[in-house]
């Protein structure tokens, strides 16, 4: 959990994400309040709910990425999810706990992931033993060895051959098309497996390279403890939990369609339980869903918060409204923020050795089209800077590698001259842009 003050954790947030500040303030605001849940006494900490939110704002203008940079900040769990998914044919009711389910995978991931490299160093030991042992084989004298780690650790073997004998992972491990019974009754199965069997062992050439990634991970495998990291990864969603909701509006039913929209208002009563609290069973153990933040968004254009059910706009009371981006917003996203685009792009030009450098004029130019086919053709926000980016780019990159040593100047002339015709015409700029 980040102790950052909320000044602090919107500063965060302002390397990445420009203007927004609303947005900003009210995801800090609702992670500090977390922060201060843990300092209650075991009582009053139960009783106290997180205020989810409701981020009103058209597409491409930063709902998400405000979300997924506050879970990478505190290190939480997160899940984006379209509302809509669950309206489709072939859903039914209870399928929206599965947001929670795919929540605790990731959770398992991220925490099994984090916990092995903790014991990385202590891992990194054992897959050298194995890498030696296939080298000089099993009765090598000290000796040998010996030789054979100075060799290994200067690299000199890098490229070699082995073979080793590496767990089976194609194993009974199965998908079974989304049916949660199933795969718990599978898990028990493998569990079962595992305690009698062992994971079954097969044999696999590679090279020591290859072979070090594979031996590192299985050895730190082995000494996590799987049930450390569920209890972790357990813990971690049902605590500090973030799922993103995004296009809630469109499964808001208004009054006088109500009759077709009949789905639409199953599936806002199907999630209602979800951010009020309840307990959901996964594969790993049951999951309360009480202190998960729930954030909604959607662009309300024709729906507004009004129509949601009354219970679902109870449990959505803080609202913040995310404006459209401008073409000084652009100028700003292209330059400002710390992976920034033109930061992007002058690096991944800079490992063919072509040295990038964007002028004030190049970067106005961008942002002006930008803006212009966001008006001419549909408004994407700032995902349109990744179109245009990429075919001003499109030359450059293919050509990229018989170019080293070149220095290119991104300015104005040469925007206009890989973008100009195309941002004039609407037709064309619909398709390629
Ligand atoms: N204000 C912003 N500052 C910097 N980058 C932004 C901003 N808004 C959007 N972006 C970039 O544009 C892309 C799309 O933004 P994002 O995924 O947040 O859209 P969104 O508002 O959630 O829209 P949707 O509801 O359609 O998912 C991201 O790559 C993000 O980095």
């Amino acid at each position: 959990m980040t102790n950052l003050t909320p000044r602090e954790i919107v500063s965060e947030l302002d390397r990445f994400i420009i203007g927004q500040a609303d947005a900003k303030r009210a995801v800090a605001v609702a992670l500090r309040n977390r922060w201060r849940r843990q300092r209650l006494s075991p009582e009053m900490r139960e009783e106290v709910y997180p205020k989810n939110i409701l981020m009103i704002g058209p597409t491409g203008v930063g709902k998400t990425e405000i979300s997924r940079r506050l879970a990478k900040l505190a290190k939480a769990p997160f899940l984006k999810v379209e509302a809509t998914k669950f309206t489709e044919v072939g859903y039914v009711g209870r399928d929206v706990e599965q947001i929670i389910r795919d929540l605790v995978d990731a959770a398992m991931v991220e925490t099994r992931e984090r916990m092995r490299e903790e014991v990385k160093t202590r891992a990194h030991k054992a897959a050298e033993e194995r890498v030696i042992e296939a080298l000089a084989g099993a009765d090598a004298r000290e000796q040998t060895r010996e030789m054979f780690r100075r060799k290994l650790r200067d690299g000199e073997l890098d490229d070699k051959q082995i073979e080793i004998e590496v767990a089976d992972t194609a194993g009974p491990q199965m998908m079974l098309g989304g049916n949660p019974g199933m795969e718990m009754q599978m898990q028990g199965l493998q569990d079962l497996f595992k305690a009698f069997g062992g994971a079954k062992k097969t044999r696999r050439k590679m090279s020591v390279a290859e072979s070090y990634e594979v031996l590192i991970s299985e050895e730190a495998d082995k000494l996590l403890d799987d049930e450390m990291v569920k209890t972790a990864a357990l813990e971690a969603v049902s605590q500090s939990g973030i799922v993103f909701l995004d296009e809630i509006d469109k499964v808001a039913a208004r009054a006088e369609t109500r009759g077709a929209d009949v789905s639409r208002e199953g599936v806002q009563r199907d999630l209602l339980p979800l951010i009020e609290g309840t307990t959901v069973s996964t594969k790993y153990g049951p999951v309360k869903t009480d202190h998960i933040l729930f954030i909604a968004s959607g662009a309300f254009h024709i729906a507004k918060p009004s129509d949601l059910l009354p219970e679902l706009q109870g449990r959505l009371p803080i609202r913040v409204e995310l404006r459209p981006l401008t073409e000084e917003d652009f100028v700003r996203i292209l330059t400002e923020t710390d992976n920034a685009l033109t930061r992007q792009y002058t690096a991944l030009m800079g490992t063919e050795e072509v040295t990038v450098t964007f002028t004030e004029d190049g970067i106005a130019a961008l942002a002006r089209i930008a803006a212009e086919v966001n008006r001419s053709v549909e408004n994407i926000g700032a995902r349109r800077l990744y179109t245009v980016m990429e075919r001003v780019f499109e030359e450059l990159s293919f050509t990229a590698p018989d170019r080293a040593g070149d220095i290119v100047t991104v300015d104005a002339a040469f925007v206009e001259k890989h973008l100009g015709a195309l941002a004039q015409s609407a037709d064309l700029s619909r398709y390629v842009l």
